[in-house]
């Protein structure tokens, strides 16, 4: 059952943007941001200074990528990127919770083209370069578009995070400081939804994602216009995340859930397209701390704990308990849902 009358808050983000802005005002955005982390775990952002038609140009551009045959999808196929763990999958390629999901979908990181980056030189999974679509005409400018989206994410999502520290009473720059630095973990999908796929005969227990909850930091999420979003409240009732046009959808992860001992909880979501006709585009971009960061509990002034979820949580597992850096927990958390590739890395090491 989906609670249809609940809806989740959308907050004016542009005093964080603007630095002539008064303080008042950002200390207004993020007081906004601290109720809807504590009652939702999610909220949509405006007046993110992203441009629209730079949103518009990754959705059509994505769109006719996924309109491509298999086999030029399979081009920058997945198991192609190596370490780096970036390319295309296709439909049921991708698990969660143990079960197909209902996508497919091109996984992006940070683009590292310089072979002495010490992260290249050793190998670490998950860093290097991209596969972008290649071939056809225009995807110089596709490939273009992402990036410039993913620079215009990464930035929104500093902003963002500073009016989050702010929140809870932290130095502003706490997040940069302490777990971004110059290299955050950057990661940034685009996901194709096919219509129908959930009522096939056969998939009916299938979702487009199933239940789960992000890793990182913080996720802002573009959709196209479709809808299939729904989010888990805290009295366990689902509610929708529908498009609203030029927002973005923000949600906590795991890691931030650890540092505030669950203050700040991440919120359980996930996705099914129920249009026949229509297939369903989402573009999210994971902004999660660098990958040798030691992601370690906040000191929080005031502000009271709960701690240990792990029955409750969709994967049983507690992110409290948790001792490494985020490259390990990530590390583990993709080989579950990747496990032909999680296989690959352990005979590669
Ligand atoms: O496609 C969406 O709307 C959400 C995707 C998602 O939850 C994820 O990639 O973690
Ligand atoms: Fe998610």
């Amino acid at each position: 059952m989906v609670n249809e009358q609940a809806s989740l808050p959308i907050i004016d983000v542009s005093p964080l943007l603007d630095l002539n802005s008064h303080r008042d005002n950002q200390q207004e955005t993020a007081t906004e941001i601290h109720q809807a982390c504590r009652s939702w775990g999610f909220f949509y952002v405006k007046n993110h200074g992203v441009p629209l038609k730079l949103q518009e140009e990754l959705i059509k551009f994505s769109r006719k990528f996924f309109a491509r045959p298999l086999e030029e999808k399979m081009q920058i196929d997945m198991n192609k990127g190596g370490r780096a763990w970036r390319g295309y999958f296709p439909v049921g390629n991708e698990l969660t919770s143990g079960k197909p999901d209902g996508k497919e979908g091109i996984y992006f990181g940070t683009e590292i083209n310089d072979i002495n980056h010490p992260k290249v030189r050793n190998n670490t999974p998950l860093h290097g370069r991209n596969q972008f679509p290649s071939g056809k005409s225009d995807d110089d400018e596709f490939r273009q578009v992402i990036l410039t989206y993913m620079t215009a994410m990464e930035s929104l999502g500093r902003a963002i995070m500073s009016a989050l520290a702010r929140s809870l009473k932290l130095d502003p720059n706490f997040f940069d400081k302490n777990y971004f630095g110059e290299e955050p973990t950057c990661l940034f999908r685009i996901f194709n939804y096919p219509a129908s796929f959930c009522q096939q005969q056969g998939n009916e227990n299938l979702w487009g994602v199933g239940e789960h909850t992000d890793y990182g930091m913080l996720t802002l999420l573009l959709q196209d216009d479709i809808g299939g979003l729904q989010v888990k409240t805290s009295r366990n009732e689902w509610i929708q995340a529908p498009p609203v046009p030029n927002t973005f959808v923000c949600n906590i992860g795991d890691m931030l859930d650890r540092m505030t001992g669950g203050y700040y909880r991440s919120t359980p979501h996930r996705v099914r397209n129920l249009s026949t006709t229509r297939d369903r585009l989402s573009f999210p971009f994971f902004l999660d701390p660098n990958w040798d960061a030691e992601v370690l509990p906040i000191p929080m002034k005031g502000m009271t704990n709960i701690n240990d979820d792990a029955e409750h949580r969709w994967d049983k597992s507690s992110v409290h308990t948790f001792h490494g850096t985020y490259g390990e927990y990530l590390l583990k958390k993709v080989s579950r849902v990747f496990p032909d590739l999680a296989q690959e890395q352990t005979i590669n090491k």
